[in-house]
């Protein structure tokens, strides 16, 4: 099994539908100046809406934080009214692509299906894919938690994915009720066990994080567990100090 102090974590800001030109550039180069302290202990990607995306590109030139987008469309091009494809993505410099968040696969009616079909694409276009998965409370209190990530996981991901998988239960998001250690630590080794029987893969190359009320508080613990391989993080990530509090907790773990 990878030990913690061999692992560079992923932290990955997702600031969902949230910020206007002034205070996103502020936010983003703000993380980027701080992001000089946290050294090579973890790769920084900040996600901020597609409105910010060109702005928050400039802000973040020659330092190591990423750039991420929070969702693109499977085809390239088209009549897609209000859409945004892996291609335009790729052209703002982003790297990274938030796919099949529950939000999205609860309030667009986002399938599996169409989840994998925008990895590919993604995927196709040089994008690194974070592919969220999750159990709702109600799954989870009826015992369902296992099965319904096996199914995400083996529906949502192509056979030859090769990308980053997020871990995000639902009741957990928002909540400021973030899984326990032991909680994460079962589940994420299981979607590695997921990953290597469905996928043809190595589960050891597909990067897990955790998602859900994670902070600077708690995030040293989290990265701790040698299965997890970084963070996403929504309400902490709008603000600098704790987005950088949580990429100071990657450097705490391997130090
Ligand atoms: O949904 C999330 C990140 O994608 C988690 O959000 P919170 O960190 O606000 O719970």
């Amino acid at each position: 099994m990878q030990q913690a102090s061999s692992r560079r974590h992923l932290i990955v800001g997702n600031w969902k539908m949230n910020g206007l030109s002034a205070g996103s550039l502020e936010l983003a180069k703000a993380v980027a100046e701080g992001a000089r302290d946290v050294g090579p202990a973890a790769r920084l990607v900040i996600c901020p809406p597609f409105t910010q995306l060109a702005a928050v590109a400039k802000a973040l030139e020659g330092s190591k934080v990423q750039l991420g987008a929070q969702d693109c469309h499977q085809s390239p091009s088209g009549a897609h009214t209000g859409d945004i494809s892996a291609d335009m993505l790729v052209d703002l410099d982003v790297g990274f692509v938030i796919l099949g968040h529950s939000e999205r696969r609860q309030h667009h009616h986002e399938t599996d299906g169409l989840v994998q079909a925008k990895v590919k694409a993604a995927e196709k276009a040089g994008l690194t894919p974070i592919v969220c998965v999750g159990e709702t409370a109600q799954q989870r209190d009826e015992g369902h938690t296992l099965e319904t990530l096996g199914e995400q996981i083996s529906k949502s991901l192509p056979k030859d994915f090769s990308g980053v998988v997020a871990y995000e239960p639902i009741w957990a998001i928002g909540s400021g009720r973030s899984a326990s250690v032991k909680e994460i630590d079962e589940t994420i080794s299981h979607l590695h066990d997921v990953i290597g029987r469905h996928l043809d893969v190595d589960d050891k190359s597909v990067s897990i994080l955790y998602g859900g009320s994670v902070t600077a508080r708690d995030a040293a613990s989290i990265l701790s567990i040698p299965a997890v391989g970084g963070v996403l993080v929504g309400g902490a990530s709008l603000s600098a100090e704790s987005f950088l509090g949580i990429a100071r907790a990657a450097l705490a773990t391997t130090a």
